[in-house]
């Protein structure tokens, strides 16, 4: 207690010896250039430089560490003085009212100063911004090198943007009331409406292109992405980056650098012009970037925030459309109308809420803004006036300075709106970059192709735990060999592991622990192409696309007779269906197999399987949406390629004992396996388990 109490005590001394410190050596300064002790400006900066070293060594001692702002404060602070002085003194040849004989006030006034700039600095470029400032860099650059492809098209907005500059700045002069030749304003009129026009044309078709470019190497990057990756990343992120954050990207060489180029030569130019009638007044009226840019920076932090709850909220509401969408038959069964609409009229309402509190920040800017422009223009009526009065300007230039002032105000804004929308879209690209440059967990650059594949499967000491829900272990220590040639049926409660074993046969995932092998190889070691050829899944429900019959069987391949699709078709039982409908094989689908019954949707699945000629084939609980009688028919059909591994998920006791291996997993792990007869002789869990379905075929509806 006493210990922090005279640390205080301490502290305070040392604050007070701080003041008396600097407060001396503000008034010395003052004194030694009054009586001109070492003459002139060497003394004024002299003794900044004194009070800069003073003040700082003081705060290290009572500080020990001084963080950025500090630093920056104590630099203004020490050399404002200096600054304002000669600033005064060149300018105006006349002494400030804090010069020498200076008062606290000015003491006051600038320290209030220092503070406000330090922390102006400190927001609008923050300490420690020299990463993200790096980072921002190497982004842009990597969208520049994306438009490569389209460097004619920028090139030649780039000449017609500096000719439209330049014609504009013609116009500019021949208006201003000096004596400029007026006759050549028609040809530069007519010169900078045809740069701007092809400027936005060519312009317009790099950015398009870009645009789509981006789209695609995106869309590229997203397929290839493993399953877990989209279970755990919201569809409505990934549909914003490649629709909103793509098109930012692509904007941002051609128009932000465009618009910020052509808007930077104008105020330039400007500046120039301003410069040659008033410089005083020209630097009043540059008075106004910092603070525009301030407040565009407090703008854009808002904004930003709340137009990305807004999408939040929009992928919420399209989601729930969606929805609603494909599950309209269950909401029409439930008649849960009402919920649905509700729940909806929810999700619009926080979308207007953030639109609002959007809105609201965007009229509280523009606000600011507009009252900012008002009082410079007072500002520069006032001292224009006075600057009349001086004879330092005639009325003439004034009304010139202000066509200018009015000119390079807008232009200001355009940069600041320009340099925002810039920051915006580096930051939209590097959400896009960072998918595109996402390694998917499950890699798909294995170089195996053998020419002959046996078809054995093994699964050693696989772990497995899904992305989504790590803290439950699925599969654990699981051990199976699946023999070439054999089919093996897997059986057991619901939820125990049987379709993750396919999954991660399918490489879907990846196994925190073990591994599965083909014919001795691990199955990463294989190439994508050739392992996906070679391993056909059917699933429950198998996933159409629109397109024909044929479209559908064919997928993926790239030439395939109709031979091969007829006999593929023809062991899925799906031929004679085929062959009754009008079109056969050319038969339309419809939207994801819309206009066939699930039973077809399914054997088409199988032909589809069946036409790659694989080495595996899964059939993940085919049964569901197969009567017996199709079921016998692909699994006679399946039987007919002696060296196909079959790996079965049924529930029917017809298919399961038809297996040359059953395995009842439980609690992911393998609990018993043999054949039919074996495990019913071993009176265990399978021979409950059969009980169990044998009941439940049989027991009375
Ligand atoms: N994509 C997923 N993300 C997270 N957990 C999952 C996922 N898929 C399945 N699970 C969980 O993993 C466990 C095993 O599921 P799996 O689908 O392999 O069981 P199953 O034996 O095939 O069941 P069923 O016979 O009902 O199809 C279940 O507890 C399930 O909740």
């Amino acid at each position: 207690m006493a210990e922090k109490a005279s640390s205080k005590v301490y502290q305070v001394t040392a604050l007070i010896l701080a003041v008396s410190v600097d407060l001396s050596l503000f008034y010395a300064s003052g004194f030694a250039v009054f009586h001109r002790l070492l003459g002139g400006f060497a003394l004024l900066w002299l003794s900044a430089a004194l009070r800069w070293s003073a003040v700082t060594v003081i705060s290290l001692l009572l500080l020990g560490d001084l963080k950025p702002l500090l630093v920056r404060f104590l630099t203004a602070y020490s050399l404002l003085p200096a600054v304002f002085e000669t600033g005064t003194r060149v300018l105006y040849r006349e002494q400030s009212q804090c010069g020498p004989g200076a008062d606290v006030r000015c003491w006051m006034m600038f320290a209030g100063a220092s503070l406000g700039a330090a922390v102006f600095w400190e927001i609008t470029i923050p300490a420690g911004s020299n990463q993200q400032k790096q980072r921002s860099r190497v982004l842009f650059m990597r969208v520049v090198q994306l438009y490569k492809a389209d460097y004619r098209l920028l090139l030649g907005g780039s000449v017609f943007l500096s000719l439209a500059v330049i014609c504009k700045f013609q116009i500019l002069q021949a208006n201003d009331g000096t004596e400029r030749p007026i006759h050549r304003l028609p040809f530069a009129c007519f010169q900078a409406i045809q740069g701007a026009a092809c400027r936005g044309g060519l312009l317009g078709c790099a950015i398009n292109s870009c645009t789509c470019r981006i789209k695609g190497k995106l869309f590229e990057a997203l397929t290839k992405q493993e399953i877990g990756f989209f279970e755990t990343t919201k569809t409505g992120e990934i549909i914003s980056r490649l629709s909103k954050d793509a098109t930012l990207m692509g904007k941002t060489v051609g128009l932000n650098v465009n618009v910020l180029l052509r808007t930077f030569l104008k105020t330039m130019g400007m500046i120039f012009l301003m410069m040659s009638l008033s410089w005083k007044l020209t630097l009043l009226v540059l008075m106004e970037t910092p603070i525009t840019g301030l407040m565009r920076n407090i703008y854009d932090t808002h904004y930003q925030r709340l137009s990305q709850a807004m999408q939040d909220s929009m992928a919420r509401a399209t989601e729930a459309v969606n929805e609603v969408v494909f599950g309209i038959r269950l909401v029409r069964s439930f008649s849960t109308e009402k919920h649905e609409a509700n729940r909806y009229n929810k999700r619009l309402l926080e979308i207007h809420t953030f639109k609002t509190q959007r809105d609201t920040v965007r009229a509280v800017y523009v606000l600011a803004w507009r009252v900012t422009g008002l009082c410079m223009d007072v500002f520069i009526l006032y001292y224009g006036r006075i600057f009349i009065q001086k004879g330092q300007m005639t009325t003439g230039q004034l009304v010139s300075f202000i066509i200018y002032q009015s000119n390079l105000g807008r232009n200001i804004r355009t940069l600041t709106f320009v340099f925002g929308n810039m920051l915006n879209s580096v930051v939209a690209a590097g959400k896009v970059f960072e998918y595109m440059d996402r390694k998917p967990l499950v890699s798909t650059d294995g170089k195996l192709k053998p020419d002959q594949l046996q078809g054995k499967i093994s699964y050693q000491n696989l772990s497995f735990a899904y992305p989504s829900n790590l803290s439950k272990i699925v599969l654990q220590d699981f051990n199976l060999e699946l023999a070439p040639g054999q089919m093996t049926a897997l059986v057991g409660p619901s939820g125990e592991g049987k379709s993750t074993c396919v999954s991660l046969l399918q490489r879907l995932y990846e196994p925190q622990k073990g591994e599965i092998l083909l014919d001795g190889e691990p199955l990463k070691s294989y190439d994508h192409h050739f392992f996906h050829k070679k391993i056909a899944v059917v699933s429950q429900e198998p996933v159409l696309f629109s397109g024909s019959i044929r479209d559908n069987i064919t997928y993926g391949l790239t030439d395939c007779s109709q031979e091969r699709i007829e006999e593929a078709a023809r062991k899925a039982n799906a031929h004679d269906f085929i062959k009754t409908l009008e079109k056969g094989y050319d038969t339309e689908v419809g939207e994801s197999g819309g206009q066939l019954s699930k039973s077809e949707r399914q054997r088409i699945g199988i032909a589809r399987a069946l036409v790659r000629e694989p080495k595996v084939v899964i059939l993940d609980e085919i049964t569901s949406s197969l009567d017996a009688e199709s079921e016998n028919k692909v699994l006679q059909g399946l039987a007919s390629c002696p060296n196909q591994t079959l790996l079965v998920i049924a529930h029917r006791l017809k298919t399961i004992e038809k297996a040359d291996q059953i395995v009842v997993i439980r609690g992911g792990q393998v609990e018993e396996k043999g054949t039919h007869q074996e495990l019913m002789d071993l009176q265990g869990s399978y021979h409950k388990l059969r009980n169990e379905l044998f009941d439940e075929v049989n027991s009375p509806q």
